[in-house]
């Protein structure tokens, strides 16, 4: 898409291989393979020329699309004053950091942002309409993202609350697989034509709007605004995820639903499913907290082997009745 809108792109891929091939073929043939690269996209594995070039002597944007375990890293070789966006989603497994606590512990003279929302790659490849929000304390940085990235196909909002967008993004993909878990059961007891107490649609509502007041309580404690819960990294982005059969959280909770174990989820899935990694990490800066987060409590009980996802739904449903908000 950058390359579309005319700028000067460079891609790097850690395996030097991959980018030879990409940049013999076209393709990535493994993680977007409906995708054809543009013929203006250049690709290396050389890290530093990559960096080189983002940085552009503090003029251009480095954008990370790793999985989150790798934005330390990437961070750390990293120029002073460099401007970058990433696009990951989570909570830092082990230091149950969000990427821009990660920035402020190896970085902290970085200009930094977050590009997030509703977008499944391949939807965004396609040049299918798509709305984003990028986020930074830095109004500036925020602005040359819109510069960079707002177009006729894929439009760019702009938040000063990375804090609430990063946790939108991480909650979510928790969320997709509770509610992916759900739909499992569901789809499993249609096919058995016995409906009789197997979570349908409502339960479906039921787990998006409760998991948005999980994910609205974990934020505000953490210092989010409210109302980055209502917009696209937050409702916008968990809707699209747990709903979504192009989501990859998603997928592993339809196929816990299964009963198949999630090692073998993971390995079939060849691609990241952040929730996995993050529901621990969520969960325990909740408990620090004294947040309460039921569901993620049950997507971390189930994922861990400890709960089955049908008794994850009866012990949220057996919970106490209490007041809405
Ligand atoms: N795929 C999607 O639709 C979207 C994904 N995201 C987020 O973007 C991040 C990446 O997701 P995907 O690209 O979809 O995952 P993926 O699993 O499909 O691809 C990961 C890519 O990162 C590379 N990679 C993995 N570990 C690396 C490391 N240590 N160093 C350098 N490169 C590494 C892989 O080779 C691969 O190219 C995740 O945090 C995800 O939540 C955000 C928005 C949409
Ligand atoms: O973040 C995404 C869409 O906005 C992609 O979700 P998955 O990682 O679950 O595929």
């Amino acid at each position: 898409a950058q390359s579309a809108a005319g700028h000067r792109v460079l891609l790097w891929a850690r395996d030097a291989q991959a980018a030879a091939t990409m940049a013999a073929t076209r393709r990535n043939t493994h993680y977007l393979p409906e995708a054809e690269l543009p013929a203006a996209l250049a690709l290396t594995s050389d890290l530093a020329a990559a960096v080189a070039h983002g940085d552009d002597a503090g003029q251009g944007l480095i954008i990370v699309a790793t999985p989150m375990a790798a934005l330390r890293a990437l961070l750390a070789q990293l120029p002073d004053g460099a401007r970058v966006l990433w696009l990951c989603k989570g909570f830092e497994a082990g230091s149950g950091l969000l990427g821009h606590e990660i920035a402020r512990e190896v970085q902290p003279r970085l200009r930094v942002g977050i590009l997030s929302g509703p977008s499944f790659a391949q939807e965004v490849a396609a040049g299918q309409p798509t709305a984003l929000v990028a986020a930074s304390e830095d109004e500036a940085l925020a602005q040359a993202a819109v510069q960079a990235f707002h177009g006729e196909r894929l439009r760019v909002y702009t938040s000063a609350d990375p804090v609430g967008v990063e946790v939108g993004g991480a909650v979510k993909n928790v969320l997709a697989i509770a509610v992916g878990t759900a739909d499992g059961l569901r789809l499993r007891a249609e096919a058995a034509g016995d409906v009789a107490n197997a979570p349908g649609l409502n339960a479906r509502a039921a787990l998006i709007t409760r998991g948005l007041a999980e994910m609205l309580r974990l934020g505000l404690s953490l210092g989010a605004r409210a109302e980055t819960f209502m917009g696209l990294s937050g409702i916008g982005d968990l809707v699209l995820t747990a709903t979504g059969d192009l989501s990859r959280n998603r997928r592993v909770g339809l196929l816990l639903a299964e009963g198949k174990p999630l090692a073998q989820i993971l390995a079939e899935l060849g691609h990241v499913a952040e929730g996995v990694y993050s529901a621990p990490t969520v969960l325990a800066r909740a408990r620090e907290r004294g947040v309460d987060m039921p569901i993620t409590e049950a997507v971390v009980a189930v994922l861990d082997g400890r709960l089955s996802a049908v008794a994850a739904i009866d012990r949220l449903m057996g919970r106490q009745a209490r007041a809405e908000h």
